[in-house]
C-alpha cells in the first residue's frame, strides 16, 4: 500500500471513530501466551528441546486421534458431574476455585484421600470426590450464598467437607476456605451471586472470561514478578482451567460456547511440567533438576518456579504448532493435549512408571 493509500486508509478509520460508527472492538487477549514467550526467551535455567518437541507432538497426536480425545472425554471421567446445567456450571467454578495444591509428603497409604463410591481419591480426584459426596450429604459447597455464611461455611464445616480417610488433612484448608469467602462477596456484589452470570459477562470470550476472573477475583490472579520485568508474567492456570473445563464440559455449547477457545494455553500446573521433562521436551537444568529429584521445596513465585511454569506453556505451544504444521486438515488446541497430558502423567503415576517426581510448591495457583 502507498503512503497516499495509508493515508486515506487511516482518514477512513478516523471518520468512522467520528461519526460515532464503532471501530470493531480489539477481540481481548489473555496476555498470558506472550509472557510465557518472554520467561522462554529470558530464562537461563529451564530450555525446550525442539526435536524431543516434535518427536513427542507426533507422539501425542497419534494417541490423541487413537483414543479419539475430545471435550466428550470430559465428561466420561466417572466423578465429573454429567449434567449440562447450571448446577454444572457452579460445581466447575467451585471445583477450580479449589483446585491447587493437593501433594503430600507422605507416603501413599498415608497422604490426604477422600474415600467415596468405595474407592480411595487422592490429587484433584480427592477434591471432586469430596465435593460429590458433600453434595450427596446436602451441604451446598457450590452456593455462594453458603460461601458466606460464616455460620455455616467455616474452617471446621470444611474440615468435615474434606475429611480423609488418613490422619493427614487435606492441605491449605484455611486458603481454600478464604477463596471461597472471596469469591461469595465478588460473585454477590458483581454477578448476583450466579456464576453462569460471570460466563455470560464475558460475552462469548474466553480471552475476557479469563479477564474477569483476574479482575475481580484475587484468588484467580495468578502473575507474578519476574527479573525486573515492569509488568508481572500472567500465568492464570485457575482462571484458564475453569474457562477449558466448561468448553469441554458443556462441548463448545450452551455456556461452553466461545469464539476464541483456542486463545486458553495449557495450565501451568505440577504434572504437566513432569511429563513434558519425562517426554525430553522440556529441559530442566541441573540445579532445578536436583531439587525435584530429591523433593525440595520451591518457593512459589521464585525465578526457578516461574520458568518451570511459564516454559512449560510455551513448550505445549510449540507441540501445538508442531501437530498443526503436521496435521493442517485437524485441528488440536492446547487445552485437549493439556488434559491428555495430565491423564497420560496420572495413568504413569498409577501404574509406577514416574522417572521424575513432580516439582513440589505450595501454592494456591495450582
Ligand atoms: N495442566 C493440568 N493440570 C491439572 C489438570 C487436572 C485435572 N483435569 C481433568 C479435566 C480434564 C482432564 O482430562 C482431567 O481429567 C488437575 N490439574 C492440576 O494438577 C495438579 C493435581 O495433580 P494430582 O495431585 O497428581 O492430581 C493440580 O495442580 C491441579 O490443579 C489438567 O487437566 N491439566
Amino acid at each position: 500500500m502507498s503512503d497516499d493509500e495509508v493515508d486515506l486508509e487511516l482518514l477512513a478509520l478516523l471518520r468512522q471513530h467520528l461519526q460515532g460508527v464503532s471501530i470493531k472492538d480489539e477481540e481481548p487477549e489473555t496476555g498470558v501466551l506472550p509472557d510465557a514467550e518472554y520467561v522462554y526467551n529470558h530464562g537461563i535455567d529451564v530450555a525446550i528441546d525442539m526435536q524431543s518437541t516434535k518427536r513427542a507432538a507426533e507422539s501425542i497426536y497419534a494417541q490423541m486421534q487413537e483414543k479419539s480425545y475430545s471435550t466428550s472425554t470430559w465428561s466420561s471421567h466417572e466423578l465429573h458431574p454429567k449434567a449440562k446445567d447450571e448446577a454444572t456450571a457452579a460445581f466447575i467454578f467451585t471445583m477450580d476455585l479449589l483446585n491447587f495444591s493437593f501433594w503430600s509428603e507422605l507416603p501413599d497409604d498415608e497422604r490426604f484421600a477422600i474415600e467415596y463410591k468405595g474407592k480411595r481419591w487422592t490429587g484433584y480426584w480427592s477434591l471432586v470426590a469430596a465435593m460429590q459426596r458433600a453434595l450427596e450429604e446436602d451441604i451446598p459447597i457450590t452456593d455462594p450464598h453458603f460461601w458466606q455464611n460464616e455460620e455455616e461455611c467455616n474452617l471446621e464445616s470444611l474440615r468435615h467437607v474434606f475429611r480423609s480417610c488418613t490422619e493427614e488433612e487435606m492441605p491449605l484448608l484455611q486458603e481454600r476456605l478464604d477463596c471461597l469467602r472471596e469469591s461469595g462477596n465478588v460473585l454477590y456484589s458483581k454477578y448476583d451471586c450466579s456464576v453462569v452470570n460471570l460466563i455470560s459477562a464475558a460475552k462469548g470470550s474466553a480471552a475476557q472470561l479469563v479477564n474477569l476472573l483476574a479482575r475481580d477475583f484475587d484468588c484467580f490472579r495468578d502473575e507474578h514478578p519476574f527479573e525486573g520485568r515492569r509488568n508481572p508474567i500472567r500465568i492464570m492456570k485457575r482462571a484458564q482451567i475453569f474457562v477449558a473445563d466448561i468448553w469441554a464440559c458443556f462441548e463448545g455449547k450452551s455456556y461452553g460456547e466461545f469464539r476464541d477457545i483456542d486463545k486458553i494455553t495449557m495450565f501451568a500446573d505440577y504434572r504437566v511440567p513432569q511429563i513434558l521433562s519425562t517426554l525430553g521436551a522440556l529441559y530442566i537444568g541441573p540445579q532445578i533438576h536436583a531439587a525435584i529429584r530429591d523433593k525440595k521445596l520451591i518457593e512459589s513465585g521464585s525465578k526457578w518456579e516461574i520458568q518451570l511454569r511459564a516454559c512449560s506453556i510455551w513448550c505445549v505451544e510449540l507441540i501445538r504448532r508442531e501437530i498443526q504444521k503436521a496435521h493442517p486438515d485437524t485441528h488440536v488446541n492446547a487445552i485437549l493435549i493439556d488434559f491428555f497430558l495430565y491423564d497420560t502423567m496420572k495413568e504413569m503415576e498409577a501404574a509406577g512408571k514416574e522417572t521424575i517426581p513432580h516439582h513440589r510448591t505450595r501454592s494456591i495457583w495450582y
